[in-house]
């Protein structure tokens, strides 16, 4: 498929928002030569940098002087003919030779994710890989910047793989002992040494299941909704750790109407930090019960709650319980204005103190660091991975149900088994899946 010569040549500015100093335009494809040759007058050697006046076809006009680097399939990062044009990173330009490119027959501007949907096509990344590599782009913090170049450099997708393979040896020895049945002089049990390794199989992958979301958490930020009565300080809390003015704040209760939402890095985890409006029954107008309304919809599916309360006011119990399994920690605010001592399975914090938030951001650290650090093997990252392993986990349950089912349904199950694996890697009839996966790339990538 990759040296289809029918197949379009695409084009995108790979680089980010004009103007920039560089600005780098990416080609792939079978028409790749005959464009670099048409704007450069010559093709430059391969995989050297080389500084060249690219020219507009029609009238011999300079675009641009920029560095061109030529990339011969199979040797690019998609697999096919490829090229970079580095140019001065100025609007017009980058304009001028985006409009000269969409002249040549059989030359397209890429989709979104075009270029790794080709190196995946090209079988020079697996989906796991590719994926690796969005999270790659997307990665805000420390921690989801390893975690996705983990996933990108291919350890997860050889964690599947090598099941994978073992469970289609373990098929091939049942098939094998179907085909021989009849002889006599094959033992009826070839096949009976397969189970100890399809148990094992069960048993790493029900483990590697049992994460606590760890992966998945880490890649989408650990969500921490702060809730309490209005006035508590909520706005002020979130503003003083985001280190600006996101949310208003004013001595009047009920300032906060919607949920507002910052990204923080925390010591390298990616925490998201949401702003509610202040929880009270009776006074609250329409909009503000519906601010109440989505609060508390939105702290059920936080990994952490924080609930904050004036130290100086008496301890509520009210602390809404029905939310989840998530942790709630009770913040005391404003301990600046309080002159009493510490309650037990309290935090103080203040923000008007220099320090005031040390004891809560220890804390937050060290909870994010529990939830989402380190992990030794690789880690699922997706809700698609869960999937795959579940579809897999189904099979192997059942093939390992007994022989009273027969050894073709048994081997059956194990196909099922291998195809839930061959799915997360992309190793079978995906194309449904392909969508989906890569309409979240950049235009470029
Ligand atoms: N200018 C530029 N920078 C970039 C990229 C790019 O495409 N262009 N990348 C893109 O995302 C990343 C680097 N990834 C790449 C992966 C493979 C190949 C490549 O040409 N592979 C060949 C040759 C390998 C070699 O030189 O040893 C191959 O694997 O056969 C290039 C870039 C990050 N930086
Ligand atoms: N002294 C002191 N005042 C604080 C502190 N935190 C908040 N305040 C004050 O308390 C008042 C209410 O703060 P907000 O942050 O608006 O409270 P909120 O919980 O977001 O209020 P609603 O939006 O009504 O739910 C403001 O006047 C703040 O300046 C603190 O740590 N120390």
């Amino acid at each position: 498929m990759q040296w289809d010569p029918e197949r379009d040549t695409i084009y995108a500015l790979s680089s980010g928002g004009l103007p920039s100093g560089v600005a780098v335009v990416r080609l792939s494809g079978p028409r790749v030569r005959f464009v670099v040759e048409t704007l450069c007058g010559a093709v430059p050697e391969a995989r050297r940098t080389s500084l060249r006046r690219l020219r507009d076809p029609v009238d011999g006009s300079v675009l641009d002087e920029a560095l061109v680097i030529v990339f011969e399939g199979p040797a690019s990062f998609t697999g096919e003919d490829a090229a970079e044009f580095h140019l001065h990173g100025g609007r017009a330009v980058v304009a001028a030779v985006l409009r000269v490119l969409e002249t040549f027959d059989g030359v397209a501007a890429a989709e979104p994710g075009a270029f790794a949907r080709r190196a995946f096509e090209a079988g020079r990344l697996d989906l796991t890989e590719v994926e690796g590599l969005g999270d790659l782009v997307q990665a805000e913090t420390e921690a989801q910047r390893r975690q996705a170049l983990r996933q990108m450099g291919g350890e997860l997708g050889a964690l599947y793989d090598h099941w994978r393979a073992t469970l289609v040896r373990c098929r091939a020895m049942i098939e094998a002992e179907l085909d021989f049945a009849d002889e006599d002089d094959v033992p009826g049990t070839v096949s009976d040494s397969i189970w100890d390794d399809v148990i094992r199989i069960r048993d790493e992958i029900t483990n590697h299941l049992e994460d606590n979301r760890r992966g998945e958490r880490l890649r989408s930020g650990l969500q921490v909704v702060l809730l309490g009565p209005p006035n508590a300080g909520k706005s002020s809390l979130m503003n003083a750790l985001a280190q600006r003015d996101v949310a208003i704040v004013t001595e009047e209760a009920g300032t906060t109407r919607d949920l507002i939402e910052v990204h923080l890095d925390l010591a390298g985890f990616p925490v998201t930090l949401v702003d509610t409006a202040g929880l009270r029954g009776e006074g609250a107008g329409r909009v503000e019960r519906e601010g109440i309304r989505r609060a508390l919809e939105r702290a059920k599916t936080a990994d952490l709650v924080l609930w904050l309360q004036d130290a100086r006011e008496p301890t509520r119990s009210d602390v809404p319980v029905a939310l989840g399994q998530q942790g709630v920690w009770r913040i005391a605010t404003k301990w600046d204005l309080y002159d009493g001592s510490a309650r037990t399975d309290e935090i103080p914090s203040s923000v008007e103190v220099i320090g005031g938030l040390d004891g809560l951001l220890d804390e937050l650290g060290r909870f994010a660091s529990e939830t989402i650090g380190h992990a030794e093997a690789p880690v699922l990252t997706r809700a698609r991975h869960r999937e795959g392993l579940r579809r897999c986990l189904d099979g192997l349950g059942r093939s390992l149900e007994g022989e009273a089912r027969g050894l073709e349904l048994r081997a059956e199950d194990l196909r099922l088994a291998t195809d839930g694996l061959s799915r997360i890697v992309g190793k079978t009839d995906v194309e449904d899946l392909l969508d989906v996966i890569f309409r979240d790339f950049c235009i470029g990538k």
